[in-house]
Order: C-alpha cells, then sequence, then structure tokens
C-alpha cells in the first residue's frame, strides 16, 4: 500500500504545486493588465484635463476683465482693485456654470495670491515662489491628485500661466478637476478580469475605486503604509496582503509619475483559491485517511504477527537453553494461532521426551554401576576380583612411588581346603570361602581393600601401614574364622587359615614383584606347620610367631 500511496501522494502535491503556480501567474497577468488599463486611462484623462484648462486660460486670457484685474498694480488703484476682482468672480463663476466636472477656478496674481475665485474659498493650491520661473521653461504646472476634506472627492489641479499680449506671465488660472469622473475609466466594463483597481495619492489614501463603496460616500481610506511600500518598491510583482475592507487579497502596483499616483489591482483571495484550496484539504484529507488505513494495518499486523512471532522466537530461545517449561498463551484462530498450538504441542512432546530420556538414563546408570560392581566383584564372595586386585595394587604401588608411605599386603589362605571340599562337598566349601570373605571384610577398615585372589585364597590391602600394624590385623582376621557355622550342614567347623605379610619396599617395582613376596610369605607360613601369620619385615628381618 504504502508502494502505491507514496507515488500518488507524491503526485498530487507536484500537480497541486503546479496548478497553484499556475492560478498566480494568471492571476498577475490578470492584475498587470488591470493596472496598465487603469494607469493608461488616468494618463489620457489628466492630458484631456489639461487641454480642458489650456482652453480656458486661452480664453480667460483674452478677457478684458482679466487683464485690467491683473495689471492693477498702484496703491491709489485699490478702490478700483476691489471692483475689479468682484467683476472677476463674477466672470469665473458664469464660465464655471458651463463646465461639467470642474471644482474651482482662481486666478492667481505673478506672486501667487489669489485675485478671484468662483468659490468663496478656493482650495488652497500652493504655487512655489518660482513659479512663473517654472511655468516660463515647462508650461503647465500639474499638482499632484490628492484627497480633499472639502469637497469629499479626489482633486486634481492645473495651472495655467496668463500672459499679457507681449506675452508676460500676468499670473496663473488654476483649473481645479474632480477625479470622479475617470471613476468609471478605472476598468474596461467589457474586457476586465475580475477584479477591483485603487487609486492611492502620495500620502496612501485611496482616492478612487472601480468598486463602488470603496470608499465611503464622504471619507477617504488611508492605505496601509507598510503594504503600499511593499506594492510600490516592487511594482507588477504580486502580494497578498489585507484589503480595504480587511479582507485578504490579492494584488500587485503600477506607478505613475503622471499624474503622481499609484495604481493597486487586487483580487478577492478566496475567489481565485477557494476551489484549489478545498481541493487540496480534500486531498490531504484522503491521503491523512489512507495514511491512517495504512497505520491501522501495520498496528493490527504489528499485533497480530510481528508479536507472537517474537513471542515463538523468545521461547524458542529458552528451548534452545534448555528450558522446556515454555506454554505460550493462544488466543487467535489464524495461522499464527495453529503455529503457536504446534509449537505448544511440540514443547509437550520435548517435555515427555525428556522424561522418558532421563527415567531410562536413570536405569542405564544404576545398571552400569551395577556392571561396574559386577565386573570388579567376586560373585561367590562380594570381594574385589582379580582384576580390581591388579588395579588396586598398581594404584598402591604408584602411591607408594610418590610418598614413600609403605603399605601391607596380606596373602590368606584356608588350611587344608581340599580336604574339607573333599569330605564335605562344594556347597561347604563355598559356604566356608563366603564365610571367611564376611570376617576378612569386618576385620579391615574402610581405607583398606580386600579380594578373593582365587580358590580359597584371598588378598588384603592395608593402606598406610607397617608390617607390624598389619600383623594384628591378620591375627584378629584368623582368630574371627577358629568357629565358621555351616547352614548347608547346620554345625560349626573350626576353620584355620595361613597368612603371609609383606610391606611395600623400593625394590617392589611390579605387581608381579609384590604378589611373589608375599606369596612366599604365604609359603613360609604353610611350611611353618599352617594356622600362623609369617611376616616379611623389612630388610629381610624374619619375625615368625606361630600359634597352636
Ligand atoms: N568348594 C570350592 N572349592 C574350590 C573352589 N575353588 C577351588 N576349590 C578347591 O580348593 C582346593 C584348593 O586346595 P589347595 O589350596 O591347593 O590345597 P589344600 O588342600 O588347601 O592344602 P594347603 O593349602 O596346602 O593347606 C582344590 O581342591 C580346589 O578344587 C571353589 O570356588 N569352591
Amino acid at each position: 500500500m504504502l508502494a502505491t500511496l507514496i507515488p500518488s501522494a507524491g503526485l498530487g502535491i507536484l500537480s497541486f504545486q503546479q496548478n497553484e503556480t499556475m492560478i498566480n501567474e494568471n492571476v498577475t497577468r490578470e492584475l498587470r493588465a488591470m493596472s496598465n488599463y487603469a494607469g493608461r486611462e488616468a494618463d489620457l484623462w489628466v492630458k484631456e484635463q489639461i487641454l480642458v484648462a489650456r482652453d480656458l486660460s486661452t480664453s480667460i486670457s483674452t478677457s478684458k476683465i482679466l487683464i485690467e484685474g491683473l495689471s492693477i498694480e498702484s496703491q491709489t488703484q485699490k478702490t478700483e482693485l476691489a471692483a475689479q476682482q468682484r467683476a472677476l468672480e463674477f466672470y469665473l463663476k458664469s464660465v464655471y456654470r458651463r463646465l461639467e466636472n470642474v471644482l474651482e477656478l482662481t486666478v492667481v496674481d505673478v506672486e501667487g495670491e489669489i485675485i478671484a475665485s468662483n468659490v468663496a474659498s478656493p482650495f488652497s493650491v500652493k504655487l512655489s515662489q518660482s513659479w512663473p520661473e517654472d511655468a516660463s521653461i515647462q508650461g503647465d504646472i500639474l499638482n499632484s491628485p490628492q484627497w480633499s476634506k472639502d469637497y469629499a472627492t479626489a482633486v486634481f489641479s492645473v495651472s495655467v500661466p496668463i500672459l499679457s499680449i507681449d506675452d508676460y506671465i500676468l499670473g496663473a488660472l488654476i483649473v481645479t478637476f474632480d477625479m470622479r469622473d475617470i471613476q468609471s475609466s478605472l476598468k474596461d466594463k467589457a474586457k476586465s478580469p475580475p477584479g477591483e483597481v485603487l487609486l492611492l495619492d502620495q500620502a496612501g489614501n485611496i482616492m478612487l475605486t472601480s468598486a463602488i463603496g470603496i470608499p465611503g460616500a464622504n471619507k477617504s481610506v488611508s492605505f496601509d503604509t507598510d503594504t503600499m511600500k511593499r506594492l510600490q518598491d516592487n511594482p507588477g510583482k504580486y502580494e497578498i496582503f489585507l484589503g480595504p475592507l480587511q479582507e485578504k487579497v490579492v494584488g500587485l502596483a503600477y506607478v505613475s509619475e503622471k499624474p503622481s499616483v499609484t495604481i493597486i489591482a487586487l483580487r478577492n483571495y478566496e475567489s481565485i483559491y477557494s476551489t484549489w484550496e478545498q481541493q487540496r484539504d480534500l486531498f490531504a484529507g484522503l491521503v491523512g485517511i489512507m495514511i491512517f488505513i495504512v497505520a491501522a494495518i501495520a498496528f493490527r499486523m504489528s499485533h497480530a504477527i510481528v508479536a507472537p512471532l517474537q513471542k515463538l522466537i523468545s521461547a524458542t530461545e529458552r528451548i534452545v537453553k534448555g528450558d522446556l517449561n515454555v506454554e505460550l498463551n493462544n488466543s487467535q484462530d489464524d495461522e499464527i494461532g495453529q503455529l503457536t498450538q504446534r509449537f505448544n504441542q511440540m514443547t509437550d512432546k520435548l517435555r515427555q521426551n525428556q522424561l522418558e530420556i532421563n527415567a531410562a538414563s536413570a536405569a542405564m546408570q544404576k545398571k552400569n554401576q551395577l556392571l561396574e560392581t559386577l565386573s570388579v566383584t567376586d560373585s561367590l564372595t562380594g570381594l574385589y576380583n582379580r582384576n580390581k586386585l591388579n588395579v588396586i595394587l598398581s594404584d598402591q604401588l604408584a602411591r607408594y612411588g610418590r610418598n614413600k608411605r609403605p603399605f601391607a599386603v596380606l596373602m590368606i589362605d584356608v588350611d587344608y581346603f581340599k580336604s574339607l571340599n573333599d569330605n564335605l562337598g562344594h556347597v561347604a566349601g563355598d559356604e566356608v570361602i563366603a564365610a571367611v570373605a564376611k570376617k576378612i571384610s569386618q576385620s579391615i577398615r574402610n581405607v583398606d581393600f580386600a579380594a578373593r585372589y582365587g580358590g580359597d585364597e584371598f588378598i588384603v590391602i592395608l593402606t598406610e601401614t607397617s608390617v607390624n600394624e598389619a600383623e594384628k590385623t591378620a591375627e584378629r582376621i584368623r582368630m574371627q574364622v577358629a568357629d565358621v557355622h555351616c547352614s548347608s550342614l547346620n554345625k560349626m567347623l573350626s576353620v584355620t587359615l595361613s597368612i603371609g605379610i609383606i610391606q611395600s619396599e623400593p625394590e617392589d617395582i611390579s605387581l608381579t614383584m609384590l604378589l611373589s613376596r608375599v606369596d612366599s610369605a604365604l609359603y613360609q607360613a604353610k611350611h611353618a606347620g599352617r594356622n600362623q601369620v609369617y611376616c616379611v619385615t623389612p630388610k629381610s628381618r624374619v619375625k615368625q610367631q606361630q600359634h597352636s
């Protein structure tokens, strides 16, 4: 969805930007056309009014009353001056009545003093002191259009020099025009694009507008100074600002030198951009809805797929580490739910298998222990067998090599066992062998070892024991077997033992050597008459004890 949404949204935004640029360009073109048209019309009107003023000046210049009025100079002629002024005013009033858009006709002398006017208080038109020189160079003097509070309208004045017959400047005729005359010409009625035109004076007052109602009937409206300056500094450049009725407008300025006015063409912002903005907002809304849907789907997928998968992954990691006590909650019916269910079944099975393996392992361990015991044990006596004896003796020899603490070895043989076997039978013989083994086991320490060497022969290893100490143990064993109960015969048997004892010595470099020496000791005990202990003391000192 994102793959289609992102390019679509990008294209949409690009398209809206292009549309906005096109609208801006079209509006700018239309507003420029409107302002240029108004500028041309104002220029034409001004030129027409100058011609009118010149005509008036020409016709008035020929008037005898005017010439006489302007020619009165001396103090003595003051009385005559007043009469001439009245006559001149009367004359100007009669001319004024024939003109439609003229507000004032005022005659000033060469020093700018008002000589006569058609109105009692003429619109104050200030002429500079050097106006006669200016007039002789440039002819007519144009005053900048401005808003007149007195007339509640925009006014424009032209000062036309009045010349004597010999071309001396006698004074000037100042004609003040009502600019409302051009209001209807500010816009081309037939071809003008939508929008209005404002005519501003130098002070920023709105003098005229193409729209009825701006400004009010009896007052001007000041245009925002900052906005006006910005527009004047960038003539023909599109700006967005607050219009005269404080509404948002789009407009641009046309600055005219003659007459000195600023023309602003403007158009209501809403009328231009409302449709575009509605479409843009609709598009943004749709994109927003799409993003919300995508986000919702992503959230749902994350909730329904990613989160359960993460749980499965962490559960699997626990299993990998050996923890099988894993159970996942499952509330979904979809594929993820099925996967979770199978996962739980799998861990159940693993737990069962683990229990079975543990049980089998324990049984196996038990059997191994038994086998190990059997492998080192003599089945008749329960003592160590010959193989194990060899291992123990090798170990003891190695230990002796390291710590030099001697161990004692006893070789024990039942006297006349063959006769006992022959007379009482093998079963009784076995019982005697087992009984002797039991007595031996009971007579030695936990750290000592007893093994059946073969037939009726036994080997006892007394760790870290000297011959002297071993002799005591041997005697104790010999005494123990004096009376052996034979259960198969249900009677007591008197058994005697011959015992040979040696102590490990540095010369015992092998088992054979060691066993050979103890075997010799046993032989000595047998040879000496049996039922006795024969000790081989270290350094071949033989101590023999004989007991009856
Ligand atoms: N009942 C029984 N007899 C055995 C067993 N192993 C060996 N024998 C017998 O033990 C006897 C061993 O006799 P010897 O030690 O050689 O001779 P002896 O009669 O004891 O004479 P001395 O040792 O010189 O006193 C033999 O007759 C063997 O057949 C066994 O496991 N059970």
